[in-house]
């Protein structure tokens, strides 16, 4: 299986790099194709993001060569948001039915599949210590936190499955935002997290709309126009915001040296 490589980078190449550059560095374009698993590695916290799309078959997550493990999750942790119709993941046999926008966790050392007609499942998975038990979050009975206001175009509902103040991970955080009608942005005012990576999956747009991504440090940004069922990497030093042209969601997914949702540094708009 090809995995799609990404090399860590500093915030000096973003300001001279070329569109091109930009998007071969930290835009995952083809993450979903039926009846396979695809992948891509950064050696940003060495996080792993996934796509598996059963189409009617079961699929099995595989073992990375870059990973360096007889399985996948021998020494990582994995976090898994059905972006596609109903479907079912297997752990270890067991099957766990995900909705969309449902989210699940898988500890160290399981053995996952996949299944479903319809369904799209995103993977993350990030290196794991410690076995935590496999959990699932339903996105209709998880209550969201509210934030941002209709006045600033900013409202939406944040789905947080896997944040630090609920079930145990190593160093996987993840959940789903959901921009409220009427609404554009997401994540601003912006941060930083100094301490970990994060990874955005955008999802429910439609075919020929886009969310305009904004990446690199305060005060010297670039963009991306990102696609339906595109991801975008944030590295430590990357602000990671975004405006659509139509609806959308987004899943979310950090990994680094603590679990602590709110270990962020908030940038002010005037200082983007
Ligand atoms: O819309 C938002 O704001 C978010 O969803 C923020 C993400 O959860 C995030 O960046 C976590 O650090």
């Amino acid at each position: 299986m090809t995995v799609d490589l990404r090399y860590a980078t500093g915030p000096e190449t973003v300001e001279t790099a070329t569109t091109a550059q930009l998007r071969s560095r930290y835009l995952i374009e083809n993450l979903f194709a039926p009846a396979e698993v695809r992948a891509a590695y950064t050696h940003e916290d060495r996080m792993v993001v996934a796509g598996a799309v059963p189409a009617g078959t079961t699929l099995a997550l595989p073992p990375l060569d870059i990973v360096g493990t007889p399985g996948h999750l021998d020494r990582r942790e994995l976090g898994v948001v059905n972006i596609g119709e109903p479907g079912e993941v297997l752990v270890d046999g067991t099957p766990h039915k995900l909705g969309a926008l449902d989210g699940l966790y898988v500890g160290r050392g399981s053995d996952v599949a996949f299944t479903g007609d319809g369904a799209c499942f995103y993977l993350v998975s990030a290196p794991a210590d410690a076995t935590h038990p496999v959990a699932r979050f339903s996105r209709d009975t998880t209550e969201p936190v509210h934030i941002g206001d209709p006045a600033t175009a900013s409202a939406r509902a944040l789905y947080r499955y896997v944040w630090g103040g609920g079930h145990p991970s190593c160093r996987l955080q993840f959940g789903v935002t959901v921009v409220s009608d009427g609404s554009v942005w997401n994540t601003m005012p912006a941060h930083l997290h100094r301490r970990r990576t994060e990874v955005y999956l955008y999802t429910g747009l439609p075919h020929d709309a886009r969310v305009l991504h904004i990446l690199g440090r305060p005060g010297a940004t670039r963009h991306l126009f990102v696609a339906d069922r595109q991801a975008v990497i944030a590295p430590s030093w990357s602000v990671h915001a975004g405006a659509g042209t139509a609806p959308y969601a987004f899943v979310w997914a950090m990994a680094g040296e603590n679990t602590d949702y709110g270990d962020l540094d908030p940038v002010a708009v005037a200082d983007l």
